[in-house]
């Protein structure tokens, strides 16, 4: 397919259209009078949606045809949206200004792009709407979607809500292997949702797109909604940490963000969005919301049985073009990350089982864990936890005889912890959980199985 228009001289990006049927979604979108982008969304052996959920489902749809909008916003970045359907109101219009913000911060700054201002949702002019209201209760099972994104995060909230005996569905985005594998795994029943991207937006990035990051799982989260409402649960549990609401970067007063949208911000917002305007008993939420990483690299130790299935290296969930040979590539800030903070909690040999090396011994590393520890470098543009969280872990290895030795350690020893204030690089406090999370009632005790 052919898309004769440049994309960053377009001036309106439009959302088209959306429908639903047999199992499909299509999200249609364009830019000025450009041919129509349209991403699918495939959901199995999807059952009728019951005449009493349509309202709700409508509802969900829609959201997702906005969110999901980002991946094609963002090639062009043009002065204006519009809506088919009309303008939205204000709780939706503040979601979405918020996500297409915050979310494409990153994209921005490393665009050299300054997108405040220019992100204006059309907002119905009453200023109230659906937002002000509980939408009414649809009385779904009381059973919870969990994302599976192949690493360890959703590994860890899977076998704390199988500890506490909760039905749960193993759920996934898209066609990685990997994660099927952790899927199976799990022995959770399993559901496997398939995204087609546009095929015009290659096309695009082809004719000289703007392009980068997305918030990603802003659009995993808006496709869940839709399959709870489809198939029947009344929950959907994330598994973010808390470190994820951290920015990367600060740049001329705005937070950059690459988890953007793994983030507390964003949780509250959705989970509230879903209470107004799809059902008050459908729950959104991230189990691992009140952990660090290091928390969560402690408790995920302790599951062995997926030690030789999972990995948290994104260099696997590409689209296009070639996927690491080994589950962990050993270069990207992921690996670098993983490795660190599981250290503390492991036998170096099963470690360097995992990972198939010893990427702390490694010199020609140093760049990369440096960054993690923010010495010399802002935190690297990936999912991975805070610098001082780094620098715990990283601090509490070079007290360890087994470590020692390695070259990244010894360097650390001899050249960073100096500049270092040891006060403050204890593990300990990163091991304790925070209060602030959005738990439902029903999933708490699963939050003591994790701590
Ligand atoms: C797998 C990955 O990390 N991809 C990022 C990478 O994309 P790349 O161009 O190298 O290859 P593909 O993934 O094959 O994508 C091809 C193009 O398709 C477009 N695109 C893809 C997915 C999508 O949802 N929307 C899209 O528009 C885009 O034009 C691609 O070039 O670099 C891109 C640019 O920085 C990233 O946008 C790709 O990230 C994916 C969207 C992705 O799934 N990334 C997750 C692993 C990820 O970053 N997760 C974050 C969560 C952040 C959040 O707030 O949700 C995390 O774990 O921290
Ligand atoms: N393809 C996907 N489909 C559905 N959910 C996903 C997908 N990829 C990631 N997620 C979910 O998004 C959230 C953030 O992903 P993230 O990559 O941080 O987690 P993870 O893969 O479980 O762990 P790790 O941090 O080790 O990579 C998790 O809840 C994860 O399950």
């Amino acid at each position: 397919m052919t898309n004769p228009i440049q994309p960053r001289l377009t001036q309106v990006f439009r959302f088209v259209r959306c429908s639903y049927a047999d199992g499909v979604a299509e999200l249609v979108y364009a830019f000025d009078q450009g041919e129509e982008l349209i991403e699918r969304v495939r959901f199995p052996a999807a059952p009728a949606v019951p005449a009493e959920n349509k309202h709700a489902f409508e509802a969900a749809l829609k959201l997702l045809h906005l969110i999901a909008g980002v991946s094609y916003y963002k090639a062009g970045v043009p002065p204006k949206i519009e809506l088919a359907d009309g303008p939205l109101d204000d709780c939706t219009a503040n979601l979405l200004d918020a996500l297409y913000l915050h979310g494409l911060a990153e994209f921005a700054y490393r665009n050299g792009l300054d997108l405040r201002g220019r992100i204006a949702f059309p907002r119905s002019s009453e200023g109230r709407g659906e937002g002000d209201t509980l939408a009414k209760a649809l009385h779904l099972p009381k059973r919870t979607l969990v994302p599976i994104g192949g690493g360890k995060d959703s590994l860890v909230a899977v076998e704390a809500i199988k500890q506490i005996g909760g039905e749960a569905t193993a759920v996934w985005v898209g066609n990685s292997p990997l994660i099927a594998a952790c899927a199976e795994r799990t022995g959770l029943p399993t559901l496997n949702i398939q995204r087609e991207l546009a095929p015009g937006l290659f096309e695009l990035n082809r004719l000289g797109a703007w392009n980068g990051h997305i918030p990603v799982t802003a659009v995993n989260s808006a496709i869940l909604a839709v399959a709870a409402i489809l198939y029947g649960y009344d929950s959907i549990a994330f598994a973010n940490e808390r470190s994820a609401s951290a920015a990367t970067l600060e740049y001329e007063g705005q937070q950059v963000n690459h988890q953007w949208s793994k983030g507390y911000a964003f949780e509250q917002m959705l989970s509230e969005w879903l209470h107004t305007h799809v059902a008050v008993d459908l729950d959104y939420c991230s189990l691992l919301r009140p952990y660090s990483e290091l928390a969560i690299t402690r408790a995920f130790a302790k599951l062995t049985p997926y030690f030789d299935a999972f990995s948290s290296c994104n260099r696997n969930f590409k689209i296009l073009g070639p996927k690491p040979a080994d589950r962990w590539c050993g270069q990207c800030p992921k690996c670098h990350f993983v490795f660190l903070a599981l250290a503390p909690f492991l036998p170096k040999p099963r470690l360097l089982g995992i990972f198939g090396r010893n990427l702390l011994d490694d010199e020609t590393q140093a760049a990369g864990f440096d960054a993690l520890l923010e010495y010399h470098d802002h935190k690297p543009f990936e999912c991975v936890g805070e610098g001082a969280e780094a620098r715990a872990a990283m601090y509490a290895l070079s007290q360890r005889p087994e470590w020692q030795e390695d070259a990244l350690i010894a360097r650390f020893r001899s050249e960073i912890l100096p500049q270092l204030d040891v006060a403050g690089l204890a593990l300990e406090p990163w091991l304790q959980p925070s209060s602030e999370h959005r738990v439902p009632a029903r999933l708490q005790a699963a939050l003591a199985v994790i701590g």
